[in-house]
C-alpha cells in the first residue's frame, strides 16, 4: 500500500529454485512456503518412484510414463524434462490460476525447466541457483537424506557438475552453507523482486492521481 487509501495490485512472479540434487532447494522451498501466504508451490508430475514419506498431490503427482506422455501431448505442461532418467513436468493450470490471483508461484525444477519457463514467461520469472558449499558436503547431504539407494546417490553426484555448469544463467546465486541464512537471503530476493516497478500494477495511475500530469 502506498499513500493513504491507495492500493497497488501486484503481478505474481514465478520464483524458480534450481540446484544440483541434494543442495537443499526442497528444504528451503518448504521454509519459504510455511511463512508466506502469498506464494504457492508448483507441484510437478513425475514418473519417478515415490520416496518414503512423499504424498501424491503434495510432493508430486506420481504418474505412469503413459499418463505423463498423454499429459505432455495434450499440452498440459508449461515445461517438462527428463532428469536422472525420469520425466518431470510443471502442470500449467495451477501456475496460471495462481498468477491470475496476483500470487507468486515457487518452482523446484532443474536448469532445463528454468530455461523453458524463461522462454515462455521471461518478465515474470526470477531464477535462483542454490550451490552446495562443496562436493563433499553435497554428497554428505544426499546420503544423510537417506531416501535414495546408493546407485541413485551415485547417479545424482555424477550429474551434479552438469547441473552446476548452468549457474551463470540465473539471476541470483546462493551458497547454501546454513539453512537459516539461505532462507533469509531468499526472502530478501523475493521481497525486492515483488517491489519491482513493473510488478506493481496501476502504480502510474496512482502517482498521476497524486501529482497530476507533473
Ligand atoms: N544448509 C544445510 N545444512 C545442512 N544440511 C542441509 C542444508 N540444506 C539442506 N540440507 C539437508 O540436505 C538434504 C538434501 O536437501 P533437499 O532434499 O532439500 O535437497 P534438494 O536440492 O531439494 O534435492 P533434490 O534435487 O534431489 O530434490 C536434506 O536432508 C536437508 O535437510
Ligand atoms: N524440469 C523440471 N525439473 C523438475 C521438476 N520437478 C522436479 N524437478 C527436478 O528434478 C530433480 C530431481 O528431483 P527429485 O525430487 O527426484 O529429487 C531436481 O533437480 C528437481 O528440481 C519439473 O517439473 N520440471
Amino acid at each position: 500500500m502506498i499513500g493513504g487509501d491507495l492500493k497497488v495490485a501486484r503481478r505474481g512472479l514465478m520464483f524458480i529454485l534450481s540446484s544440483p540434487s541434494g543442495a537443499g532447494k526442497t528444504t528451503l522451498a518448504e521454509r519459504l512456503l510455511t511463512k508466506d501466504g502469498d506464494m504457492v508451490l508448483s507441484i510437478s508430475a513425475t514418473t519417478r518412484q515415490r520416496r518414503p514419506g512423499e504424498a501424491h498431490g503434495k510432493d508430486y503427482f506420481f504418474v505412469s510414463e503413459e499418463e505423463f506422455m498423454r499429459m505432455r501431448d495434450n499440452g498440459e505442461f508449461m515445461e517438462w524434462a527428463n532428469v536422472f532418467g525420469h520425466y518431470y513436468g510443471t502442470p500449467r493450470s495451477l501456475v496460471e490460476d495462481t498468477l491470475r490471483q496476483g500470487k507468486d508461484v515457487l518452482f523446484d525444477i532443474d536448469w532445463q525447466g528454468a530455461q523453458q519457463l524463461d522462454e515462455v514467461a521471461g518478465e515474470d520469472v526470477v531464477k535462483v541457483f542454490i550451490l552446495p558449499p562443496s562436493r563433499e558436503e553435497l554428497e554428505r547431504r544426499l546420503r544423510q537424506r537417506a531416501q535414495d539407494p546408493e546407485d541413485v546417490v551415485q547417479k545424482r553426484m555424477a550429474k551434479a557438475d552438469a547441473e552446476m555448469s548452468h549457474w551463470a544463467e540465473y539471476d541470483y546465486v546462493i551458497v547454501n552453507y546454513d539453512l537459516n541464512e539461505s532462507e533469509e537471503l531468499l526472502r530478501s530476493i523475493l521481497f525486492a523482486e515483488r517491489l519491482k516497478r513493473r510488478r506493481q500494477v496501476g502504480l502510474a495511475a496512482i502517482v498521476k492521481e497524486m501529482i497530476g500530469d507533473g
